[in-house]
């Protein structure tokens, strides 16, 4: 028999292979083939094992480890996006199948936009199934397990979840060092999930395969929900900011979302079909919906306590490669934009010793400010706030004595100020919490004060 290669152009079918999950080791395996290939295997390990399910309980893990199955796919289909996909061994209903050519289509939007491919009509996930019965509740008990990246937005919400007494889990996939340090520093009960690709992605890439950006934060959501009716805790808290809803405006594109699956569209269709299909007590929402980047980040500067071990630059969590230095390289748009962001709220010798140097003191970053300014360049694709709130803080700054003479401040205001209406660049209009949000009623007006003082 001749033994099968991986040719992009020539696969014809993605297939969902088969999924399982090991009470007894807390193992998921997810299966997935192109064509007659081989099997790629992705593992996801829960700590916590033995878990004993009772008949319910057991009904929800098998709908959510399928969710997982279906929506981990991803990593894998776009490495040839083939025009057939095919579930082998279980069959899904209408509402799955358009949840997921949701989270396909516009997850993978910067990436077919990078490739030059056009997803849409071509993500078609066969649906048999009746339409699914409404998921029962299963009496989970009142605790937030809270997903946490290693950069300053999941440690605003753990200090808000603690200021407002809610118990919780600071929970994180995969074997960032840098994650844990932080999940460490909070004090608080931590459960980090395990999460290996299939080994073959790697040689795929080398052999041609499509690459690109995937909806990670989709990925992170539904290990999140399988570990939450494992643990039988009732919500999944995400730190996604009202920000992450806006993507690129791409002249002759339209608009490409790179952090779509942080943006509200996913929330809350993933949020509803879990409470539907699931268990109807799990409560899947993100804390920092109704706040933009810059009230995210004024959040952060009241707090201390982590200066000295978070980073929001994603040069950290690569899986194979190299690491920054210091944990910033202050070269990426990452760190160009949390620079700005938190400048007009700490500060500056604490901002400066954050990240090792002044960034906006430094002619060589010129381009990449620009780019978050929107100044003849369209957002970086990154989890970045919108133009709006970078030209705000950089004008806030333009009006502070220890910032102006900075080279990049001063050229603002002589360059690209002048070319913009005054009333836009306020900051105080860009701090006002949105009503846009799915936070339990139980928490959502506590936390508004919180928010607000
Ligand atoms: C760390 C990072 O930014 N990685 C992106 C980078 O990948 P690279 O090849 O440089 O390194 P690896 O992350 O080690 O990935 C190796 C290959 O594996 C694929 N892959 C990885 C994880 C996964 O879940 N599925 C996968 O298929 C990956 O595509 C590589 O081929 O560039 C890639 C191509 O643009 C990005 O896909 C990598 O992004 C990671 C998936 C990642 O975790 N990125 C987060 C830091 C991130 O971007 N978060 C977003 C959240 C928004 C969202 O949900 O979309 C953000 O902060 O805006
Ligand atoms: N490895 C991970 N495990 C679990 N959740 C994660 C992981 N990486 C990111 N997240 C979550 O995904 C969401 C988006 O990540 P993002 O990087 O924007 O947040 P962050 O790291 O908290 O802050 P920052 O924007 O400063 O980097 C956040 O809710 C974050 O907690």
């Amino acid at each position: 028999m001749t033994e099968w290669k991986f040719q992009r152009d020539a696969i014809a079918t993605f297939r969902f292979v088969r999924c399982g999950f090991d009470a007894a080791t807390g193992v998921a395996h997810l299966v997935y083939a192109f064509d007659d290939g081989p099997e790629l295997v992705e593992t996801v390990t829960v700590p916590g094992a033995p878990f004993t399910l009772d008949a319910d309980r057991a009904v929800a893990v098998e709908r959510a480890l399928r969710l997982l199955h279906l929506v981990t796919g991803v990593s894998y289909y776009k490495a040839a996006v083939p025009p057939r996909i095919v579930i082998d061994s279980y069959a899904i209903d209408a509402d799955t199948a358009a949840l997921l050519e949701t989270i396909y289509v516009n997850g993978l939007g910067e990436f077919a936009y990078r490739n030059g491919l056009n997803l849409h009509g071509r993500i078609r996930f066969p649906h048999d199934a009746p339409d699914d019965t409404v998921a029962p509740a299963l009496g989970l008990r009142e605790h937030a397990l809270v997903a946490i990246g290693g950069g300053k937005d999941s440690l605003v919400s753990i200090e808000s979840l603690r200021a407002l007494g809610v118990e919780q889990t600071v929970t994180w996939i995969g074997g960032s060092q840098l994650i844990r340090a932080c999940a460490e520093r909070t004090g608080l009960d931590t459960l980090n999930v395990g999460r290996a690709l299939a080994p073959q992605l790697f040689d795929y890439n080398r052999e041609g395969a499509w690459n690109g950006h995937i909806p990670v934060t989709a990925v992170n959501s539904a290990i999140l929900v399988l570990a939450a009716v494992l643990g039988g805790v009732d919500q999944v808290v995400f730190s996604n900011e009202r920000s992450a809803s806006y993507g690129s405006l791409i002249e002759g594109t339209g608009e490409v979302n790179h952090q779509w699956s942080k943006g509200w569209a996913f929330e809350s269709a993933f949020g509803d079909y879990v409470h539907k299909h699931v268990a109807a007590d799990l409560h899947y929402y993100s804390l920092l919906r109704p706040l933009s980047e810059l009230a995210v980040a004024r959040q952060f500067a009241r707090i201390d306590r982590y200066d000295a071990h978070f980073s929001s630059c994603n040069r950290n969590f690569h899986i194979l490669g190299e690491r920054p230095v210091n944990r910033w390289c202050g070269v990426c748009p990452k760190c160009h934009f949390v620079f700005l962001a938190l400048a007009p709220f700490m500060p500056k010798p604490r901002l400066v010793g954050i990240f090792g140097r002044n960034l906006l003191d430094d002619a060589a970053q010129t381009a990449g400010f620009d780019a978050l300014l929107e100044f003849q360049d369209h957002k970086p694709f990154e989890c970045v706030g919108e133009g709006r709130e970078s030209r705000a803080a950089m004008a806030a700054l333009a009006a502070r004595p220890e910032w102006r003479e900075d080279v990049l401040v001063e050229r603002f205001v002589a360059e690209i100020q002048p070319q913009l209406d005054a009333a836009e660049l306020a900051v105080d209009a860009l701090l006002v919490l949105d009503d846009e949000q799915r936070i339990p009623a139980s928490l959502w007006e506590r936390l508004r004060a919180h928010l607000s003082a």
